[in-house]
């Protein structure tokens, strides 16, 4: 019998891999993938340390991986720091496939981001756009929009999970809090990944240092929590808190009622509530925000598209914006070319441009390759969406391409059938926030066209080169001139 191979890859090193990275650091690996997809197929190999990580770019290979092999590729790499950390591997992006994943996957998605739970949030949405105009009004010429992106997708995730309309001071504590969690994991405690019995002593202080940012977490989260335990002990004795800033329901709310069958039918912890409101948060603010900062600079850079979408949705709301909520709930596509704009803007500029990685759960061919049990496996989301065999002029925005007769019409972004673009990712760990994703993207990017003219300030004007942080943002920020559409 033959022996499969390893997919291609740079030669490397016993126990260091590919001297490549010191040279280059992970931040830089999409430019250096792109160039050995072309110096050796569409399947590459790369070695971070004893790491095998293997990365697709072909998408019926991603299609065959992901959706004809689903759940041997469902599981997700174990990262050393939580273990070194004790933090709980237990949430819903780290979980492997299985038991514990599909419980908490199945109350996030039943529980908090069905159809009538997102109605029941409609006010929330309602006031985070609010807030968004107040501070894109008090922004001026040049001003950076994504900070206010940023700040107000982040606002309506901290009501949906703790039910609670917080002050701005109270937001951004949260805020920095895991901004400052998050950006402290991923640029500093990879050192890890290396032989973690020896590292976690060389680098004692990096890991004290994290433990205090979990210790500032818990100190904001826990008594948020401990609220929303005392509203349900009052709501089931039919005395709920009657509060303007108090919600009727909150993702803390689920999670308190989870219980674990096979753990003797336990309640989740703190500790673990704690790191799942975190994925909560982190889930969907850079990842929206990105999308909107992209979707609205193609709406700068294209005037006649903007007017275009402006018609659209004057004539069908009118200037009522909560009008404009309703119709997108609506089962009917009341506003093809908002939806189209978006899914425009989400093949050209995917907000991440890799999934999470995933984890091969036994020895499977991808592309006539080996891919070993326990290797680890990504996905060039941005190069499917931006193949010109199969999108005509891929890098021009073009969101016509998604109407009917269009070659993108009815595409399908769970790629069941076939993958033509992956922003979400497909298969069995598929976005859990798609829906309520899709909804924020069209309800603001279609508040923020019916509120303001977008325009270009000379001097600032748009550039789409893309920089690498927790998603692929755009190099130099969007900083546009908004004027009122309304007297
Ligand atoms: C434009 C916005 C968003 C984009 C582009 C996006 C994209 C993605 C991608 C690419 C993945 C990884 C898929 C994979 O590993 O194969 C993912 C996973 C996930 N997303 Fe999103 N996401 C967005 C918004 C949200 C929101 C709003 C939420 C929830 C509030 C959310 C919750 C999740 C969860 C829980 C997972 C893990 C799924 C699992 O491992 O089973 N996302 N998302």
């Amino acid at each position: 019998r033959r022996r499969r191979r390893l997919p291609p890859g740079p030669p490397a090193v016993p126990l260091f891999g590919n001297l490549l990275w010191l040279k280059h650091s992970a931040a830089d690996v999409e430019p250096l993938l792109l160039q050995m997809f072309k110096k050796y197929g569409p399947v590459v190999t790369l070695r971070i340390g004893s790491r095998l990580s293997i990365f697709v770019a072909d998408r019926h290979l991603a299609h065959a991986a992901l959706i004809a092999a689903g759940t041997r590729l469902a599981d997700r790499p174990q990262a050393a720091t939580n273990t070194l950390l004790g933090v709980s591997d237990n949430i819903i992006t780290r979980a492997d496939y299985g038991a514990m994943w599909r419980l908490l996957r199945r109350n996030l998605v039943s529980q908090t981001l069905q159809q009538s739970r997102v109605d029941q949030f409609a006010p929330a949405r309602v006031w985070v756009r609010r807030v968004l105009m107040e501070k894109l009004s008090g922004g001026g010429d040049g001003a950076n929009v994504m900070e206010a992106f940023q700040y107000t997708m982040f606002c309506l995730l901290v009501l949906m999970c703790f039910g609670e309309r917080l002050d701005e001071p109270a937001v951004r504590a949260i805020e920095e809090a895991e901004r400052a969690w998050l950006l402290y994991i991923s640029r500093r405690m990879s050192v890890f990944f290396f032989f973690p019995s020896i590292t976690k002593h060389l680098f004692r202080g990096r890991l004290e240092f994290a433990r205090s940012l979990r210790q500032r977490q818990m100190e904001l989260f826990v008594p948020l929590i401990e609220a929303r335990r005392e509203y349900k002990r009052m709501a089931s004795q039919g005395q709920p808190p009657a509060r303007e800033a108090t919600f009727q329901h909150s993702y803390v709310d689920t999670l308190l009622d989870v219980k674990i069958a096979e753990e003797g039918d336990r309640s989740l912890t703190d500790d673990e509530i704690v790191t799942l409101c975190s994925e909560f948060l982190n889930a969907g603010t850079d990842t929206t925000s990105t999308g909107l900062q992209w979707i609205m600079a193609e709406l700068v850079k294209n005037p006649a598209i903007q007017e275009k979408l402006y018609a659209e949705i004057s004539a069908t709301c009118g200037d009522d914006d909560e009008l404009l909520e309703r119709s997108l709930r609506d089962k009917d596509n009341k506003l093809p070319y908002l939806n189209a704009v978006i899914k425009e803007g989400l093949r050209k500029h995917p907000p991440g441009h890799f999934v999470l990685p995933h984890k091969a759960a036994e020895d499977m061919d991808v592309g006539g390759y080996l891919i070993p049990k326990g290797a680890t496996v990504n996905f060039m989301v941005a190069e499917m969406g931006r193949d010109e065999r199969e999108w005509e002029k891929p890098m021009e925005f073009i969101p016509e391409r998604f109407l009917d007769g269009g070659h993108g019409a009815g595409v399908d972004m769970h790629g069941t059938k076939g993958i033509k673009m992956m922003p979400f990712g497909v298969g069995r760990r598929i976005c859990a926030g798609l829906n309520i994703a899709v909804l924020h993207l069209e309800y603001f990017v279609g508040s923020m066209v019916m509120e303001f003219e977008w325009k270009e300030v000379e001097g600032l004007e748009v550039e789409f080169g893309e920089k690498r942080e927790f998603t692929t943002v755009m190099a130099k920020p969007l900083r546009p001139r908004l004027v009122p559409r309304r007297s």
